[in-house]
């Protein structure tokens, strides 16, 4: 086919496969995605209706594929009715040539079944190998023979236009695996050399050449910086475990589920970025312990965790092929079988010979990474690096871009491709997040190129070129939302790279069918980013081929997308939105806003035919473009035009508006669905807030009267509180009160008593010995024992009293002056004794006496009446209070003035 007459025709064949439920359909949600019935020249289903759940208001869209897979749909209905094998007959070219460049892609929301699709499980095979397998097939034994044709790399390489180096499988493969047959490591080749120094990297991978070459003559050989010198990314340096191989049976799904629980659970933390398998230290585990998420990638885990920061910008340095053996894991040896397609074969050129050469990279964060390229240690940084690589044109190839610098494998056998597969899977970032448990986070590129010539391969003595087609499988990591994903940080970044690109991509997928028109230009903007570029830059013929170059074949695309019917509605119809080869909108509601645009598009189109205005209804439906899949006729979606009002309105519609305007118009509609929806879902998040508020409001008015009675509690509480405490220090208060009023009581008869005491010491005069009687200690022994003694001589002098008495009466009138002579004189004592005229005592010290006896008399008669009337106070002496004394004693003061006849 020419490339002027593919030019007519879809970039992209898009067929949408649709994933069963996980965990049955109970445990899945609403379905949202209706599969229409085939149409009536078709026995496959193409069109699906889009249901937005729980709004019956929002736009209901129609999309149109080359073919719709329903969830029964097996990897070998997929492989047959994608045309793989029509792929790999454009790729092996049979009629001669060099064959029809070849792209299988899939596309999808996170977690929709992308990598399942083309990768398979551990129990079936998915595109990838189904398709290598029909290409090692149906090559069969026009494969060229590594082993009888030693030159045949040297060849090849000569040939690659893309800068790469070139291994053969077995060398590859023993520098990433450990269990290298005995065979290879008796061979005359180099073992896998351990540092990542140039000179002795280079036996290794030249074995031939190296020996072929003799010194002084040019080396063919020469060491490539892009080969050596471009390390690509960082990888933890924790990467040095050997990782866990794939189970030997497939089939298990329960280990896998483990496996895939146990990375899950490992990468839920953030990226995982790219390394060796053998290097994760969740691969600690030992050998078959992990099952995998689909047989090739068993260790796809290795990444470790990194936390590596800038993984993504850090430059490395040269790139070394090995890690230890001892670190390398174990080479797979046992791939499941099914679907088995050893029936089927395409033909191939009789007359050529092939080589399959693999290659496989990633495009993470807008870079490509080899991965086949083992990242090596930085000396400087100890990290993992790789270098990125360039998608470029080269010298050989000036027509075309090719990643330059790639390492491909030359692949004898089926198995041998396989096991390169795995290689570079190990290698391709994943990361578990809350949208798919083993996510892939970069759009993996699996190649495999069939090269081919002239059987024989040399011609006039020199070796004859190689041409060729590739075969691309294209694993696209998914779209997600950081909502749904949970991820957080360097996955959140690569979420949005992610996004971004899948972005571009849609909108070159979008514009692919303007391609095919010839009344708008080719438009298709493919170079906004390095995975759209990768994607379409072979789907146009070169732009500049020179008159040598050959004229290149545009390549044939199929993309698959994914979708989960119960999976996130909104992720899912932005994905089928850009990616259907045809759309149809109903809008159920057209807001106030579109009345307005349609009725001034309405006035526009009708300028001309005013009448035609005269009874305009408002439209409800149009289509965004018209459906046309691959030449088929323009599709109405009958359930949708079954309602009696969308009928009924189109066609007033269709006649108000003149076909100058339905582009606008149709722009209108695809804006006024869009705002539909924003506006859906506008309100939607506005009623969600206001019942919150709402809900906010009552809950902060329960919680305002629970704070009022809080309050009348605390308050009643700290009221009783303050009584009771109160109480409490008016008792002591009282108590105290009372102390002090004794004390101060006590004091004072202390005072009193110390003055009466005073008083009694002047007028007894000192005693015997001559010391004052009561003018010594306040002890109230000493006190007890003047008392007393006080008594002893109280009761003496009384005696003496009477006995004087005696002797008085018994004396005649004219001895009686003996008695004035002892000093008993009554009268001088009454006269001593009267107040004064002021009404005061006298005071005793002042009675002067004429004779020494009588007043020595009279000072003992007063003693004795004192004496006499503080023992009679005191006694009993000590049960007396010192307020009672002081009372008595005040009394017994009143009473001395008042007894006058005490004598
Ligand atoms: N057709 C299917 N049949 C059975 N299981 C499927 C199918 N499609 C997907 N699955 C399962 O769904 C899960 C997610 O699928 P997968 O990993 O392929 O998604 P993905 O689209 O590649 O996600 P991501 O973009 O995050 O890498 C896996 O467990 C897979 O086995």
């Amino acid at each position: 086919m020419s490339a002027s007459t593919q030019k007519t025709h879809n970039l992209f064949q898009v067929f949408l496969r649709l994933r069963p439920p996980q965990g049955g359909a109970s445990a899945a949600g609403e379905r949202f995605l209706a599969v229409e019935e085939p149409d009536e020249d078709s026995t496959t289903p193409k069109h699906i209706t889009l249901n937005p759940p729980n709004d019956r208001r929002r736009a209901i869209e129609k999309f149109a594929f080359t073919q719709v897979f329903e969830e029964d749909a097996t990897q070998l209905d997929v492989f047959h009715c994608t045309g793989v094998a029509s792929l790999v007959k454009g790729v092996l070219a049979p009629c001669g040539g060099d064959g029809t460049d070849a792209l299988l892609a899939t596309l999808g929301v996170t977690g929709s079944g992308k990598t399942h699709t083309i990768l398979g499980s551990r129990s079936q095979r998915g595109l990838t190998q189904l398709a290598l397998d029909l290409i090692f097939r149906s090559i069969g034994p026009n494969l060229a023979n590594y082993d009888s044709n030693p030159t045949l790399e040297h060849s090849i390489a000569a040939s690659d236009p893309s800068e790469s180096a070139l291994f053969p499988a077995s060398t590859f493969l023993d520098s990433v695996y450990t269990d290298a047959p005995a065979s290879f490591r008796a061979s005359s080749r180099a073992p896998t050399p351990m540092p990542v120094s140039l000179s002795c990297f280079l036996p290794q991978l030249y074995p031939q050449q190296v020996q072929h070459h003799r010194p002084g003559t040019p080396n063919p050989y020469p060491p490539r910086p892009t080969d050596w010198c471009k390390s690509v990314r960082i990888v933890s340096r924790e990467d040095s475990v050997a990782p866990p191989t794939p189970p030997s049976n497939p089939g298990f799904e329960e280990d896998r589920k483990k496996y895939q629980a146990s990375r899950g659970s490992a990468f839920a933390h953030g990226i995982v970025h790219g390394g060796s398998p053998s290097r994760t230290p969740q691969l600690r585990r030992g050998r078959g312990q992990q099952p995998a998420k689909h047989f090739m990638a068993t260790t796809a885990s290795i990444r470790s965790k990194t936390g590596t920061k800038d993984a993504l910008h850090s430059k490395g340095e040269a790139q070394g092929p090995t890690q230890p053996p001892s670190r390398r894991p174990h080479r797979p040896s046992v791939f499941p079988q099914q679907p088995d397609v050893s029936a089927l074969s395409v033909s191939c050129d009789p007359s050529s010979e092939y080589a399959v050469v693999i290659s496989m990279y990633e495009v993470y964060n807008d870079r490509i990474f080899d991965l086949l390229t083992t990242p090596i240690r930085s000396a400087a940084t100890k990290e993992y690096r790789r270098r990125p690589l360039l998608f470029k044109s080269t010298e050989a190839a000036p027509d075309r871009k090719v990643v330059a610098g790639l390492r491909k494998v030359i692949c004898s056998s089926m198995h041998q491709a396989l096991v390169v597969l795995e290689a570079g899977l190990q290698e391709r970032r994943v990361a578990g997040t809350g949208s798919n448990s083993v996510s892939s986070r970069s759009h993996g590129f699996f190649c495999v190129e069939v090269k081919k010539r002239a059987k024989g391969g040399r011609k006039q003595g020199v070796d004859m070129p190689w041409n060729g087609s590739t075969l691309s499988v294209v694993d696209l990591a998914g779209s997600e939302r950081a909502r749904d994903a949970k991820t957080a940080g360097a996955t959140l970044a690569e979420a949005g790279k992610i996004n971004e690109s899948l972005m571009y991509l849609g909108q070159c997928l979008q514009m692919q069918t303007n391609a095919g028109n010839k009344d708008k230009p080719n438009l298709v903007p493919f170079r906004q980013c390095k995975l759209t570029e990768l994607l379409f830059s072979n789907s146009y013929p070169a732009p500049s081929a020179s008159s040598s170059a050959r004229l290149r074949n545009p390549q044939k695309a199929v993309m698959i997308v994914t979708a989960d019917p119960h999976g996130d509605f909104n992720a899912t119809s932005q994905i089928l939105r850009y990616s259907a080869l045809a759309r149809e909108i109903t809008v159920p509601r057209i807001p106030s806003v579109t009345q307005t645009i349609l009725t001034a598009a309405a006035a526009a189109a009708s300028a001309p035919a005013p009448e035609q205005c005269s009874n305009p209804v408002e439209p409800r439906s149009f289509h965004s473009q018209p459906f046309s899949p691959a030449g088929s006729r323009p599709v109405v979606n009958p359930q949708l035009l079954s309602s009696a009002n969308i009928v009924r309105e189109l066609s007033p519609m269709s006649s108000l508006i003149g076909d100058g305007h339905r582009t606008t118009m149709e722009a209108a509609a695809l804006e006024i669905a869009r705002l539909s929806e924003d506006v859906d879902y506008l309100s939607q998040a506005l009623d969600e807030e206001q019942s919150a508020r709402q809900e906010a409001e009552s809950h902060l008015l329960s919680m305002e009267d629970r704070m009022i009675e809080l309050e009348q509690a605390i308050r009643e509480e700290c009221t009783a509180e303050f009584e009771r405490r109160l109480e409490i220090e008016m008792a002591r208060w009282r108590a105290t009160l009372q102390v002090e009023m004794e004390r101060g009581e006590e004091h004072w008869g202390r005072k009193i008593e110390v003055f009466e005491r005073s008083m009694g010491v002047t007028v007894a005069g000192p005693n015997d010995e001559g010391v004052p009687i009561g003018g010594g200690s306040d002890d109230d022994d000493k006190e007890n024992v003047l008392l007393e003694d006080v008594n002893e001589e109280n009761e003496r002098l009384r005696r003496e009293n009477d006995i004087l008495r005696r002797e008085v009466s018994g004396m005649s009138p004219t001895k009686r002056h003996p008695l004035q002579e002892r000093g008993s004189d009554a009268s001088v004592v009454l006269k001593n004794r009267l107040p004064t005229e002021t009404g005061s005592p006298r005071p005793l010290r002042t009675i002067k006496t004429d004779n020494e006896g009588t007043g020595t008399l009279r000072l003992r008669l007063e003693k004795l009446r004192v004496s006499d009337d503080q023992a009679s106070v005191r006694s009993p002496a000590g049960s007396v209070s010192p307020k009672k004394m002081r009372r008595l004693a005040t009394k017994r003061w009143n009473a001395v003035g008042d007894d006058d006849d005490l004598f």
